[in-house]
């Protein structure tokens, strides 16, 4: 076949997370080239949910692809918008890595160990809700950026910790940051969260075919199950949602666990629900988890009077 061109962004995490896929594709005999595109998002210093949300990185990028100036490109899964594109197709959902966030915090702290009044950066609804739910009498001052510059801020004292994807340090090196990896019992993930998705033209059969070998089943099921949730939150509620499926051995055959969480951003309400499925049903997995936390009180949860953002969880 001909060179794959690639699409990346130029942020680290992008170009690292489009370099880690072009090798795997590589290995297995294509020629693959690094096309940067540069989106919205990575030029504007504003908070995202003032410039439309998460769909502004994906956005150029897919236009890339409906322009033919790109053959295939890689997205962080949680970045996606769950809106389904019927002219593209995520063709790959790679092994992911471990979807839990950490905390980045001064003097090797842990979230227990951080003093009352200590000043905690994020800019994620979801981390939020669950970092005021846990009633540590912290405060949360967002931020945003990428992740070099908010491990920065602890680094600098301007702030006591922030709170990162692992699967985000681990793609940059930078895991000995880490003071504390945090319990999906307490902060649950974002839905995706440290899984990739390659995605291409539905017309593109050749790219589909070459593709298709980086695709792990297991990772695709979890993330269609903890998505499928999230699409049906959002048609119900505004608020912050956190999802984390597995793969479990159930009596006879795998299953999948999946967990949730939704939440006021202040703390007051959280709302914790679980269920275990077939691994043949993610879809309907999450729709079901996604029905007994509206019954159950998601449906009445409020968001945040923040800017108007059609996906508040990815201002992170
Ligand atoms: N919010 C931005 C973002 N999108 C993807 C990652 C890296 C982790 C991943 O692939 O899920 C991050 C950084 C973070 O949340 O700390």
């Amino acid at each position: 076949m001909t060179t794959l061109r690639l699409g990346t962004r130029r942020s680290g995490l992008a170009t690292t997370q489009s370099r880690w896929v072009a090798d795997r594709l590589t290995e297995l005999g294509h020629t693959v080239e690094l096309v940067e595109i540069t989106t919205d998002g990575d030029v504007s210093g504003e908070l995202l949910t003032a410039i439309g949300g998460t769909g502004v990185f994906a956005s150029a990028i897919r236009h890339a692809l409906r322009e033919g100036r790109i053959d295939l490109a890689v997205h962080s899964l949680k970045d996606l918008p769950t809106a389904p594109e019927p002219d593209l197709v995520v063709a790959a959902v790679p092994v992911r890595e471990d979807s839990r966030d950490v905390l980045v915090a001064r003097d090797g702290l842990t979230l227990g160990e951080l003093p009352s009044g200590s000043v905690v950066g994020t800019g994620s609804p979801r981390r939020t809700a669950q970092l005021a739910a846990l009633g540590l009498g912290i405060e949360i001052r967002p931020i945003r950026g990428n992740v070099d510059t908010r491990i920065g801020l602890v680094t600098s004292g301007a702030l006591d910790a922030v709170v990162l994807a692992r699967a985000g340090l681990t793609r940059l090196g930078r895991l000995d940051d880490v003071t504390e990896v945090l319990d999906p019992i307490q902060v649950l993930p974002a839905p995706g969260q440290g899984a990739l998705a390659i995605e291409c033209r539905a017309d593109r059969a050749d790219v589909i075919a070459a593709v298709t070998a980086l695709d792990d089943a297991d990772s695709r099921a979890c993330v269609v199950a903890e998505r499928s949730l999230l699409a049906r939150l959002e048609a119900g509620c505004t608020a912050p949602v956190g999802a984390l499926a597995e793969v479990v051995e159930g009596d006879e055959a795998l299953e999948l666990s999946l967990r949730a969480f939704a939440g006021s951003e202040d703390g007051r309400v959280e709302l914790r629900r679980s269920l275990v499925g077939p691994y043949s049903e993610p879809e309907a997995l999450g729709a079901r988890l996604a029905e007994i936390l509206l019954e159950d009180g998601a449906a009445d949860l409020e968001a945040a009077p923040t800017p108007a953002s059609d996906h508040p969880e990815h201002v992170s």
